[in-house]
């Protein structure tokens, strides 16, 4: 039975996305009992499973014949109804539900009745060659090759055969040398340069590797939530990369140093996923081998505007990016205790109201200092659709603030964190983000 979502959406607004994970490896590589785990620790979660099995073919009378004298290669593609567990995913992905076929392994056929499987927040589709076809690659969000030695998969899997399948080690090993192998060098061992994430899994299991899939897997629900919610919030892609640059800023042994590097380098993808969002014209140029280029011209009447002090932090990415742009500058006095924030200082543009604003703070966390900040360049005559606010990262009552408040305001963040504390700190946050940018 799935858990509800902890955030209410309203019904037919926005349908549910669910994280898609495909887990794939050499036969008896471990597959299932990784699958197992990650569904054990998203307990809480909606997950459901699918295998690949479910999705053999139906044979024809001649590979009937074939199969039941073990002589049909099931460990090739072409054995599975590719363009059936395709469009199971696709439903699924759509928030549908789907019936899946079950196979009879016994008979080679599918049985007459079939599994409903529901819509869920994360879907796991594992099997040898979930990785080897592209069509199904192209549609997961998570690719998790499980990473076993050879002869620990055959030995495995003789013993798997003899113990529930009722086979002798004869026959199990005949099968594997002419067509578990050959399927495994051609078509599986080469998918796993498609994995995001190779796991080692050998004798003992591999609790570190769980954790990371388990914990990336509850980031990127948590912000599916509030990106289904908000069509002006945009989260940044995550890859280990963005990951790795998070982990160094929210740890608190990190140098000062190395805290403003990588704070820089993620303004420098802030800025840079900011300026993706801005109207463009059409210009053609002509290449150096007299060629005609079709391509645009970058907006014109832009501006920035840092909220001092953290923001002003993100002022080098800007001009990095967009040479002489002009910044303003607005301090707000924070909201804390009760004390409601006041706008101390400010220093904008004269012309600002013609111009696009990106609008930067590193840390959106209740939302206050932001909204005052927005409130000020409307107050100035900029149009609301014309502010985009870029942060490190987001608590979601700031989110639910500024998006609620001004839904035409694009708000561009690199991570969602969990929440705020009783301090109105971003939990878990990077601390303070001025004390550590500047001292
Ligand atoms: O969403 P809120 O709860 O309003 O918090 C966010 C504000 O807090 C931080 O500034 P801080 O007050 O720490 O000042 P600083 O930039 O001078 O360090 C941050 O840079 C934002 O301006
Ligand atoms: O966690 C927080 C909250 C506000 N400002 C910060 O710098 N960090």
């Amino acid at each position: 039975m799935c858990s509800p979502s902890t955030i209410s959406v309203v019904p037919g607004d926005v349908c549910r996305h669910p994280f898609l994970i495909g887990v794939a490896g050499g036969t008896a590589s471990g597959k299932t009992t990784v699958c197992d785990r990650i569904m054990q620790r998203l307990h809480d979660q909606c997950v459901v499973m699918l295998s690949q099995d479910s999705f053999y073919r139906t044979l024809n009378p001649d590979e009937m014949v074939l199969a039941k004298a073990s002589n049909y290669n099931f460990d090739h593609p072409d054995a599975l109804d590719r363009q059936e567990l395709l469009k199971c995913l696709q439903l699924l992905k759509e928030g549908r539900s789907v019936d899946i076929p079950i196979y009879d392994f016994a008979s080679h056929s599918r049985a007459k009745e079939t599994r409903r499987v529901d819509p869920a927040d994360v879907v796991i589709v594992e099997g040898i060659l979930v990785l080897a076809m592209e069509e199904i690659r192209e549609q997961l969000n998570m690719k998790i090759y499980v990473d076993t030695d050879d002869d620990v998969r055959l030995a495995r899997r003789i013993q798997r055969d003899v113990a529930s399948r009722g086979r002798d080690v004869a026959s199990v090993i005949e099968q594997y040398t002419r067509f578990v192998k050959p399927a495994f060098d051609t078509f599986i061992g080469p998918s796993r340069r498609h994995a995001d994430i190779i796991v080692p899994w050998q004798s003992s299991e591999n609790i570190v590797a769980i954790d990371l899939i388990t914990e990336h897997i509850r980031l990127k629900l948590r912000q599916h939530d509030l990106i289904r919610i908000y069509r002006n919030l945009e989260v940044m892609p995550s890859n280990f990369q963005m990951r790795g640059m998070h982990t160094i800023l929210r740890d608190r042994e990190t140098s000062n140093s190395d805290f403003v590097f990588y704070a820089d380098r993620i303004n420098r993808l802030l800025v840079e996923a900011g300026l993706g969002h801005l109207p463009f014209q059409e210009k053609i140029v002509t290449t150096p081998t007299g060629e005609r280029y079709v391509g645009v011209e970058f907006a014109r009447g832009l501006c920035g505007v840092s909220v001092i002090r953290s923001g002003e932090a993100m002022e080098a990415a800007l001009r990095e990016c967009c040479q002489g742009i002009k910044i303003g500058k607005i301090l707000v006095h924070r909201w804390v205790h009760g004390k409601s924030e006041d706008i101390i200082y400010e220093k904008l543009p004269a012309d600002i109201s013609r111009r696009y604003v990106l609008l930067l703070d590193p840390v959106l966390g209740t939302g206050n200092t932001a909204c005052k900040a927005i409130q000020v360049l409307l107050d100035k005559g900029v149009q609301e659709s014309k502010i985009l606010f870029l942060c490190i990262i987001a608590a979601p009552p700031g989110i639910h603030r500024v998006c609620q408040a001004y839904p035409r305001v694009k708000v561009i963040t690199s991570e969602i964190d969990t929440s705020i504390d009783e301090n109105w700190s971003v939990v878990p946050g990077v601390g303070e983000f001025g004390d550590r940018y500047y001292c």
